[in-house]
């Protein structure tokens, strides 16, 4: 279904809930540039690691569609698990993996009170950004923690420039993006209101240092456009 939540006047915050879930697949493939390519290389960098029986978990796996490709790709039976907690999301995800024959725990979970037992890989694609600051570093701690030694982490973020003046030509580079996606500027600006306060972005820096203050011995950029990146650490 075609993403058109911004269409009307909306005054709540963004949310998670059935309206969005039902347009969501849309909304990221309209929303986040070069997504499909940022989830071959999440998957094509994840099959580097994973061996017979290793554990893999999706952080905000949303309708789940990154662990049902690396379940389709992965030539070694996984055990794959999704956390997300909204509830519409997760419906849409078991449908999905129903219908592909993929097998995956989804775990209908706040991910600050999820254990990650037995992780060899931890995947979070843009769901960081959504996890209070004081939050977010608690979380790649215990993330960090539950890895085992040779584990990783893949993570992708919308980030920002400590420059301001490139912060700005960033987000005017962005917000043409999606009017090439056929978003109107009302659609764009009521959108952005609503991630006011709610998608809290760091810088590349920012990010690395959180990674590194949490254990992790290496964090690099795997892949970026503008101000969407793909970082990998390793423990
Ligand atoms: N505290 C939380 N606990 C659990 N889930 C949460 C929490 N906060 C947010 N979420 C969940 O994180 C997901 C973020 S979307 C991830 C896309 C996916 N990774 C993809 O690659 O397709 C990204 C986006 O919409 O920009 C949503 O499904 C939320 O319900
Ligand atoms: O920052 C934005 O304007 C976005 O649209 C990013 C985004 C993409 C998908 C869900 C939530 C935020």
């Amino acid at each position: 279904m075609v993403d058109k939540i911004f269409e009307k006047s909306i005054k709540k915050q963004f949310e998670f809930d059935e309206d969005v879930a039902s347009v969501f697949d849309d909304m990221l493939n309209r929303s986040i540039p070069f997504y499909k390519q940022m989830q071959e290389l999440t998957i094509d960098f994840a099959l580097n690691y994973l061996k017979e029986a290793d554990t893999v978990y999706d952080l905000g796996c949303s309708t789940a569609s990154t662990l049902i490709e690396l379940g389709k790709q992965s030539n070694v039976d996984l055990n794959l698990v999704g956390i997300d907690n909204s509830s519409a999301m997760l419906s849409r995800a078991s449908k999905k993996c129903k219908a592909f024959g993929i097998d995956i725990k989804l775990k209908n979970e706040d991910l600050l009170d999820t254990s990650y037992d037995d992780a060899k890989l931890v995947i979070s694609n843009y769901t960081l950004q959504f996890i209070r600051p004081l939050q977010r570093e608690k979380l790649i701690k215990k993330i960090h923690d539950s890895l085992k030694d040779d584990g990783i982490f893949i993570f992708s973020e919308k980030v920002i420039s400590s420059n301001k003046v490139l912060n700005k030509q960033c987000i005017d580079t962005y917000y043409d993006f999606k009017k090439k996606q056929g978003y109107s500027e009302f659609e764009i600006s009521q959108k952005r209101e609503a991630l006011e306060n709610v998608l809290i972005p760091y810088t590349d820096d920012e990010n690395k240092k959180m990674i590194l203050d949490a254990g992790f011995s290496h964090c690099e950029v795997l892949f970026k456009w503008v101000n969407f990146a793909t970082f990998i650490a390793i423990k």
